[in-house]
């Protein structure tokens, strides 16, 4: 195994947390995202003073030190608990603790589709008012291998191939994914994000089981 991959395989950990606790660090810390996560915008499009600028700043210093004073030193990686309760809080696409995150919820239909409705804000603009592509590429990698692992296959991206087929507006969006076929520890799946006008991007992506055995978590929630 490579250091990296080592690495990896650290952050994998049963913390043996309790339901009950779980759900209390879900709603002590998800609200705390979810600040940072209404912060973002307001960066972009507030038309405050210069006043009014420097004392938001003196808030925001004195909030960082309070959350500063005792943190862990190390990503949230993925945990889970003996009932099989995986939380990846950290996860850039859909993690309950990370305030970029824009995913909620993925949901995943009985024939394998995996899908998710989700509100892109000003923050994530490329092309004047429209979604940066590599935030679109972030949410369908996401979407994919969440497709490949919910089918059986959970592995790391391989390759990531992306047809932008039209301008993909900020705000709404639906975004989907399924796995299509499988070869050895290669999984092969498809999906596309869509706004209001239809289909924007189109995603095929190969995702590949690691060498070292994988928890997959299939059939096992997994919470934002
Ligand atoms: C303990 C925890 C473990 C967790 C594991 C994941 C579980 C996921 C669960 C839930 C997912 C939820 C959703 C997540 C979504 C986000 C995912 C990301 O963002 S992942 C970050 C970006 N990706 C990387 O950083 C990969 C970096 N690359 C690597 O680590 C390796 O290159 C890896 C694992 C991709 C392949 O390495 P090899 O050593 O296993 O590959 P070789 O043995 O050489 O090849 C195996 C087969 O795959 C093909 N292959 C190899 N690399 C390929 C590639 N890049 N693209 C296509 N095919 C490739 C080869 O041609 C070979 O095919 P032939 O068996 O001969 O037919």
């Amino acid at each position: 195994m490579t250091d990296a991959l080592d690495a990896v395989a650290r952050l994998f950990v049963n913390d043996g947390l309790s339901e009950d606790e779980i759900a209390r660090q879900a709603a002590l810390y998800g609200p705390l995202a979810d600040d940072v996560r209404a912060l973002i915008p307001l960066a972009v499009q507030t038309r405050a003073g210069d006043d009014d600028v420097r004392q938001a700043r003196e808030h925001l210093a004195a909030a960082m030190e309070l959350l500063g004073r005792t943190k862990e030193d190390h990503p949230f990686g993925t945990r889970f608990n003996d009932n099989g309760n995986f939380r990846v809080w950290g996860n850039a696409v859909m993690g309950l603790r990370n305030a970029i995150a824009p995913l909620h919820r993925i949901n995943h239909d009985p024939d394998g589709r995996v899908w998710a409705d989700f509100h892109l804000h000003v923050g994530f603009e490329g092309p004047a008012g429209h979604t940066h592509g590599g935030v679109s590429a972030l949410v369908l990698d996401q979407l994919l291998g969440d497709a490949a692992r919910v089918g059986g296959s959970p592995g790391m991206t391989g390759t990531l191939t992306l047809r932008y087929r039209k301008p993909t507006p900020l705000g709404d969006l639906h975004g989907e994914a399924k796995l299509d076929r499988t070869e050895g520890r290669k999984a092969f799946v498809t999906g596309h994000i869509s706004g209001p006008h239809g289909i924007c991007v189109e995603a095929e992506g190969i995702f590949i089981k690691p060498h070292w055995p994988v928890e997959d978590g299939r059939d096992r929630n997994q919470t934002r």
